[in-house]
C-alpha cells in the first residue's frame, strides 16, 4: 500500500538528507489533537456557558479564515465608470464587502477582501497566503480551498497563468526556496532546504483519480511520464481519510515540482460551459508534505458551484456530472454548517471531497483559508451572495482550546468550555445578525417613507391631470362656442350683405322716376319685407314701423301713422294720421284694426292712461316723441308747429326744398278724430317722408343722404343760428295754455352713418348753459360744457359754478314739463336725481342739451333785473379764444384740484 504523504511510512521521511539531529514526527489524522464535536450537546443556557468562558480564559479560535477575491469585471465594456454604482463594493475596512442589489444592499464581514482589479495575484499572496505557507513550512497544518461559483476565478487564482504564477508555485517556492543548498558551519554542503512529497488528486464524479503517473507498483515517488506520454489516470480508494496508494513527488527542487504540476495542471478534466470556456469539472487536491517538520499544505481547487441550468449542461451523464461536482460542494456547505452549529454530527462522509478534507476540519493544528471567489459581475450577484453566506458561515466555524488529557472528567470540562465559548460565538453571530437586521429595519422604514411621499406626489399629479383634463374639456367646450358664434356671426354677416345688396336694389328702384306719381312703391320690396319681420319679431318693442305696401296703391285707402293710445294692449284705441289724407283720426282697436292691419302703416305706439288730460296727453306724446325719434332713431327735425292753432295737423316738408318733417302727434287727439290735416303737400313727399323714416329708424343716414334725387339744399347757417337763437330765446317762452313744439330736420346731406346728432363723443354730453330769456335781458349763452352722459343737475351746478368763480351767482335751472310748460323751475333737492341728458335738446349747429338757468329773484341788486355774470360775460367772446387752440380747445379753466381730477368734468371755453 503506498503511503499517504503524512504516513509515517513515507520513505522520504528517513532521507539522509536530513539532519541527523532532526525529529520526524508525523501527526496522523487520527491524532487526539482534533475537533470533537459529537461529545456532549451544546447547553441550553447561554448563561452558564458564559460562565464557563469567563472560568476558561483560554480564547476560542476560528480555524477557519475567509478571504473575498473579487475577479476582474468578465466584460471590460460593460465595467462601471465608477466604484460607487459597482454592485460589489469594499467597505473603508478591508473586511466586509457590501453588495448592492435593486431592493437595497448586504454587508459581508470577512477577514479579508481583495479586489483582482487592485492586487494582482502576487499582492495576493503575500498579504493573505505567504504566512501561512511559512507556518506549514515549520510544520503547521494547512487548508486553502477556493470556493466560489464557475468562471469566478478559482483556477485563475490557485495555479495562476503565465504572467503570474499562482498560489501552488509561489508555495512551493516558498516552502522549498529556489534550489538553495543547505550548508553548515564550516561551509560544506548539506543538500537542498526542505524536502517535500506532492501528491495531486483529482475528485471527479464522486471518485478520486491520481494525476501524477503512476508506476507499475502504484504509489511511491514517481518522476517523469510514461513514454508515449498516454498515462491514464488511476482511480483510487479513500482509507480512511486518504487516498490509498497515491502516487507522489518528492524533493527539493521547486521549479522540477512546480514543472511536473504544470503537466499534471492540464490532466484536469475540464469542459466548455455556458460560465466558463474551460471549467474545471472536478475538484483538485494538491497535498504538499513537508514531512521533516509535520507540515502539510492541502490547497484544494474546487469546481465551480453552479446549477445545472446555467451550466447548459444537456444529456443525462453531463447532468449527473454536474450534480456529481454539486454533490462535493454541497457536502462541504454542510459539514461547514455543521461544525458551525456544533452539530453532534458532522457529515463528513458525505462526499469524497470532505472524506478528504476531513483532518483538515478535525485537526487542532489545521488552519482552513477559504478564498472566495465571486465575479462583480451583476449577473452573478446570486452566486456571490450565496458564495458569501457560505463564508460567513465558515467563519462561524470556532474551535475550543486543545486540552489533551486522558481523564474523563477533565475532558467533559474541555468539552463544556467548548460549548460555552461555542454558545458566546453564536450570540455574538446573533447579536451581529439583530445589528444588521435593525439596520435593515430602518433602510426599510426609510424607504416605507420614500414610497408613501412618491404616492402622495402620484396623487398630487394625478388631480393635476384630473384638472388639466377639466380645463382642456373647458377649453373644447369654449372652442366648440367660439366656433359656432363664428358660424352665427358668418350667416350674419351674409344676411347683412343680402340686405345691403336689396338695399341697393331699392335705392336704384327709387331713384327711378315713378311714372304718373310721385308715391314711392316699394311694394314686393325684400327689404320691406324683413324690416316687417325684424319689427314683427320683437314682441317686446312698443315702438314699432310698419309699411304697408298693398294699401299705399290703394286708392282710397290711407297712409298712415297710427299711435296706439290705450295702456291696454287688448283694448286700446288707436290714433291714426292718415297721411294721403291729412287728417288724423281715432278708432277703437276692434274698428280700426280690422281697415288698418298691423303692418299697414307707419304707427307709433304709446302706453298711456285712457284718463289723462288731453293737454297732459299732448305734453306726454310731445315728449315721447320727442325722446324716441331723437334718441332712438336720432331724427332730427327743424320746424315749428304751433299746436295751439291747430293741434291735429300734421306738417310735412315742402318737398326737398325744406327739409321732410316729421309728424308731431296732436295733443287733443281724442277729441278729433279722422280731422283733415290742413296745408298737405304733395304725395311724394310724404313718400319721401315715409322713406326716409325707414331709414332712419333704420339708422341708415347714408342710404337716406344718397336716396335724394334732389341734394338737399343746405340751410344756411344764419338760417341755423336764427333757429338756434330762436330755440335760445323762445325755447320756453310761454305762448299760451300750449306750449310751441320744435323739432328740427337736419339736413340729411349731412347726416351720416352712426353719426351722433347730440354731438355725444365717448359718451360726454354737450350742455350749452345759458341765462333764461326775459324782458330785460336777452338770455346770453353763458358757455358751453362737456358733461358724462350719467351726470346730474347737481354736478352741472357745480361746474357752472367753477365757471363763474368770482362771478358766481345764485340761479335755479328751469326745466320744460309738465309741471311747468314754461319751464319749472327745478328744485335744488332734486338736482342730483335729475339727469343733464333729460335736458331739452338744442338744435344749434353744435347740437347738445340747452340747461337754462333762472337767476335767483335775492341777487338783484338796486332793484334792477341785472343779467347775471354780466361782467364776466361781456368779457368772455361768444367765439373760441384765439389763445386756444382748435385741437385743445378742451381745457379746464383753472378747477381746484379735486375736480382736476374728476374724470366726468370736461369743459369747453367759448
Ligand atoms: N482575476 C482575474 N484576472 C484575470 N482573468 C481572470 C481572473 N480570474 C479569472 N480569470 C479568467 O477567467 C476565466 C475563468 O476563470 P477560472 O477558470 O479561474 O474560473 P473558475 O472559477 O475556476 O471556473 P470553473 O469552476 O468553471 O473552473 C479564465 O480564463 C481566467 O483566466
Amino acid at each position: 500500500m503506498a503511503p499517504t504523504p503524512s504516513s509515517k511510512s513515507t520513505p522520504h521521511i528517513s532521507t539522509p538528507l536530513f539532519k541527523s539531529n532532526q525529529t520526524h514526527q508525523v501527526k496522523t489524522p487520527q491524532s487526539r489533537n482534533r475537533l470533537n464535536f459529537n461529545l456532549c450537546k451544546p447547553s441550553p443556557n447561554p448563561s452558564s456557558a458564559a460562565a464557563m468562558k469567563e472560568n476558561n480564559s483560554v480564547p476560542a479560535e476560528h480555524p477557519v479564515e475567509v478571504i473575498g477575491r473579487i475577479r476582474d469585471h468578465p466584460d471590460e465594456k460593460k465595467k462601471p465608470v465608477s466604484v460607487s454604482v459597482s454592485a460589489l463594493q469594499t467597505n473603508p475596512d478591508g473586511k466586509s464587502l457590501r453588495v448592492k442589489t435593486d431592493i437595497g444592499y448586504r454587508d459581508f464581514s470577512l477577514d479579508g477582501i481583495s479586489l483582482s482589479e487592485e492586487e494582482g495575484l502576487d499582492e495576493f499572496y503575500k498579504k493573505f497566503v505567504q504566512s501561512r505557507i511559512l507556518g506549514v513550512k515549520l510544520g503547521d497544518k494547512c487548508t486553502i480551498m477556493m470556493y466560489g461559483p464557475t468562471g469566478a476565478g478559482k483556477s485563475h487564482t490557485m495555479f495562476g497563468c503565465a504572467k503570474q504564477p499562482g498560489i501552488v508555485y509561489r508555495s512551493l517556492k516558498d516552502i522549498l526556496g529556489e534550489g538553495e543548498e543547505l550548508s553548515e558551519g564550516n561551509g560544506e554542503k548539506l543538500g537542498p532546504g526542505t524536502f517535500v512529497q506532492v501528491t495531486v488528486l483529482e475528485i471527479y464524479n464522486e471518485e478520486i483519480y491520481d494525476l501524477l503517473p503512476t508506476n507499475t507498483n502504484g504509489g511511491g515517488s514517481n518522476f517523469g511520464w510514461p513514454k508515449g506520454g498516454s498515462a491514464s489516470k488511476v482511480r483510487l480508494e479513500v482509507m480512511g481519510k486518504k487516498a490509498k496508494n497515491a502516487t507522489y513527488i518528492a524533493g527539493y527542487d521547486a521549479i522540477k515540482i512546480s514543472k511536473e504540476i504544470q503537466k499534471v495542471e492540464k490532466r484536469r478534466i475540464v469542459k466548455s460551459t455556458l460560465c466558463n470556456e474551460r471549467s474545471s469539472r472536478s475538484h483538485c487536491m494538491i497535498i504538499l508534505d513537508v514531512p521533516t517538520v509535520g507540515g502539510r499544505l492541502m490547497l484544494v481547487d474546487m469546481a465551480g458551484s453552479e446549477n445545472i441550468e446555467q451550466a447548459g449542461q444537456i444529456g443525462f451523464e453531463a447532468k449527473m456530472q454536474t450534480a456529481k461536482i454539486n454533490q462535493g460542494n454541497i457536502a462541504l456547505k454542510r459539514v461547514v454548517e455543521s461544525i458551525a452549529n456544533g452539530d453532534s454530527h458532522v457529515p463528513f462522509r458525505d462526499s469524497k471531497l470532505t472524506m478528504l478534507l476531513q483532518d483538515s476540519f478535525e485537526d487542532d493544528k489545521s488552519k482552513i483559508l477559504m478564498i472566495l471567489c465571486a465575479s462583480p459581475d451583476p449577473k452573478e450577484l446570486h452566486k456571490t451572495i450565496s458564495t458569501l453566506e457560505y463564508g460567513a458561515k465558515a467563519k462561524c466555524i470556532i474551535r475550543g482550546p486543545h486540552t489533551p488529557t486522558k481523564e474523563k472528567g477533565l475532558e467533559d470540562t474541555s468539552s463544556a468550555a467548548i460549548l460555552g465559548t461555542r454558545i458566546a460565538a453564536m450570540d455574538q453571530f446573533i447579536c451581529k445578525l439583530q445589528m444588521e437586521n435593525k439596520l435593515r429595519e430602518k433602510e426599510l422604514l426609510k424607504k416605507e417613507e420614500e414610497i408613501s411621499a412618491l404616492r402622495a406626489k402620484l396623487t398630487f399629479s394625478s388631480d393635476l391631470d384630473k384638472k388639466i383634463q377639466e380645463c382642456q374639456k373647458k377649453a373644447n367646450e369654449h372652442f366648440e362656442m367660439e366656433r359656432k358664434m363664428e358660424n352665427i356671426l358668418f350667416q350674419q354677416q351674409q344676411q347683412v350683405e343680402m340686405l345691403r345688396q336689396r338695399l341697393m336694389e331699392i335705392e336704384s328702384e327709387v331713384c327711378q322716376p315713378r311714372v304718373g306719381g310721385g308715391s314711392l312703391d316699394i311694394e314686393g320690396s325684400n327689404f320691406a319685407r324683413k324690416l316687417l319681420e325684424t319689427y314683427s319679431e320683437d314682441p317686446g318693442m312698443v315702438k314699432s314701423m310698419d309699411l304697408d305696401k298693398s294699401y299705399d296703391l290703394d286708392v282710397g285707402k290711407r297712409d298712415v301713422i297710427m299711435v296706439y293710445k290705450a295702456g291696454n294692449p287688448e283694448n286700446h284705441s288707436v290714433v291714426g294720421l292718415d297721411i294721403r289724407k291729412n287728417s288724423i283720426f281715432e278708432e277703437d282697436n276692434d274698428i280700426f284694426v280690422p281697415s288698418f292691419p298691423s303692418k299697414l302703416c307707419l304707427s307709433t305706439v304709446f302706453e298711456e292712461e285712457e284718463e289723462d288730460s288731453v293737454d297732459d296727453k299732448e305734453q306726454f306724446l310731445d315728449e315721447e316723441v320727442q325722446k324716441e325719434v331723437i334718441e332712438e332713431k336720432k331724427v332730427v327735425c327743424s320746424s315749428s308747429v304751433d299746436i295751439e292753432s291747430n293741434p291735429t295737423n300734421i306738417f310735412y316738408g315742402d318737398s326737398f326744398a325744406e327739409p321732410p318733417q316729421v309728424v308731431v302727434a296732436s295733443p287733443d287727439i281724442s277729441s278729433k278724430k279722422q280731422e283733415k290735416v290742413e296745408d298737405m303737400q304733395d304725395t311724394s313727399a310724404s313718400r319721401q317722408l315715409r322713406i326716409q323714416n325707414i331709414f332712419t329708424l333704420c339708422g341708415n343716414y347714408r342710404e337716406l343722404s344718397q336716396h335724394c334725387l334732389t341734394p338737399m339744399p343746405e340751410r344756411k347757417l344764419s338760417e341755423d343760428l336764427s333757429a338756434s337763437d330762436n330755440l335760445a330765446g323762445n325755447y320756453l317762452t310761454p305762448v299760451g295754455p300750449k306750449k310751441v313744439k320744435t323739432l328740427s330736420f337736419e339736413n340729411t346731406m349731412d347726416l351720416k352713418e352712426n353719426h351722433n346728432p347730440l354731438g355725444e363723443k365717448n359718451g360726454d354730453l354737450d350742455v350749452y348753459v345759458k341765462w333764461e330769456a326775459s324782458r330785460d335781458n336777452p338770455g346770453k349763452l353763458i358757455t358751453t360744457l362737456k358733461v358724462a352722459k350719467e351726470s346730474t343737475l347737481a354736478d352741472l351746478r357745480k361746474l357752472i359754478e367753477i365757471y363763474m368763480g368770482a362771478d358766481n351767482q345764485s340761479f335755479t335751472f328751469t326745466f320744460l314739463g309738465l309741471e311747468d310748460p314754461s319751464g319749472a323751475p327745478v328744485a335744488k333737492e332734486k338736482e342730483a336725481t335729475m339727469q343733464v341728458s333729460k335736458l331739452p335738446i338744442c338744435n344749434n349747429q353744435l347740437r347738445g342739451h340747452l340747461a337754462c338757468l333762472r337767476p335767483s329773484k335775492g341777487i338783484q341788486r338796486d332793484g334792477h333785473h341785472h343779467l347775471p355774470l354780466s361782467p364776466l360775460e361781456n368779457k368772455l367772446p361768444i367765439t373760441p379764444l384765439p389763445t386756444i387752440s382748435k385741437k385743445t380747445n378742451y381745457c379746464s379753466p383753472e378747477l381746484p384740484e379735486r375736480l382736476n381730477s374728476t374724470p366726468f368734468v370736461t369743459l369747453r371755453r367759448h
